[in-house]
């Protein structure tokens, strides 16, 4: 997950400048469907040193948002290998989570950027098409509404395999996380609107 969509998803502002090594874990509730949602979202900084730390980051999480952007092919050739990675860690017979694979959008985002573009829609649409999985083409800078629409897609379908009842909080353990990933952040805030928001590192999930 990008740290621009995730932010804007979170404070509803777009935020242009971060560093790209940040990794962030943070906690954000919203109301979908009438129902209080409590998201807790892994900002991956993309850089990962070995398979292992990937591994560990795919295996935390419930449901994943692939983002390419639309002005960097590279960025995009990534989006299938990454995409079989999550299949196939989620595939493994340790999977608590029943059978079905985890939730999965995959999301082309900077599409404001119309002159820079080297991915076109229709590649976007026909990758989503031989994956089987939902795609957006979105533009973090001008619209909140369309980062909303990528993580209500992940919760819908999450309660589609019902896995999780409306409203419940699943609470994860990542010390193993921490010690896999070396590059932790502490917590910062950020003022928004006249409010400062607490975006929780993953310091704030070492187990009590
Ligand atoms: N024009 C435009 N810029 C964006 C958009 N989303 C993110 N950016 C900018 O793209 C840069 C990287 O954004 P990040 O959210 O950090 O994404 P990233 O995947 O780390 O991107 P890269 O650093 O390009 O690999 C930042 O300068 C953002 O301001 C968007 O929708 N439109």
């Amino acid at each position: 997950m990008r740290s621009a969509l995730t932010v804007r998803f979170i404070t509803r502002r777009f935020i242009g400048d971060y560093d790209p090594t940040l990794e962030m874990i943070y906690r954000h509730m919203a109301v979908i469907d009438g129902e209080m949602v409590h998201f807790e979202i892994l900002d991956t900084a993309g850089q990962e040193e070995d398979s292992l730390q990937i591994e560990e980051k795919i295996k935390w999480g419930d449901g994943f948002a692939v983002v390419y952007s639309v002005t960097d092919r590279c960025s995009f050739d990534e989006v299938m290998r990454l995409c079989f990675l999550i299949n196939h860690i989620h595939s493994s017979p340790k999977r608590s989570s029943g059978s079905e694979q985890p939730p999965v959008v995959i999301v082309g985002n900077k599409k404001d950027l119309q002159f820079d573009r080297m991915v076109s829609t229709e590649d976007g649409e026909n990758l989503s098409k031989a994956l089987k999985l939902p795609f957006y083409e979105i533009s973090t800078r001008d619209s909140y509404e369309e980062t909303v629409v990528v993580f209500n897609t992940l919760y819908q379908e999450l309660m589609r395999q019902g896995h999780f009842s409306p409203g419940s909080f699943k609470r994860r353990t990542v010390s193993k996380l921490m010690e896999k990933i070396p590059k932790m952040q502490g917590s910062s805030t950020l003022n928004s609107a006249g409010r400062s928001l607490s975006f929780n590192s993953f310091r704030d999930y070492i187990p009590e």
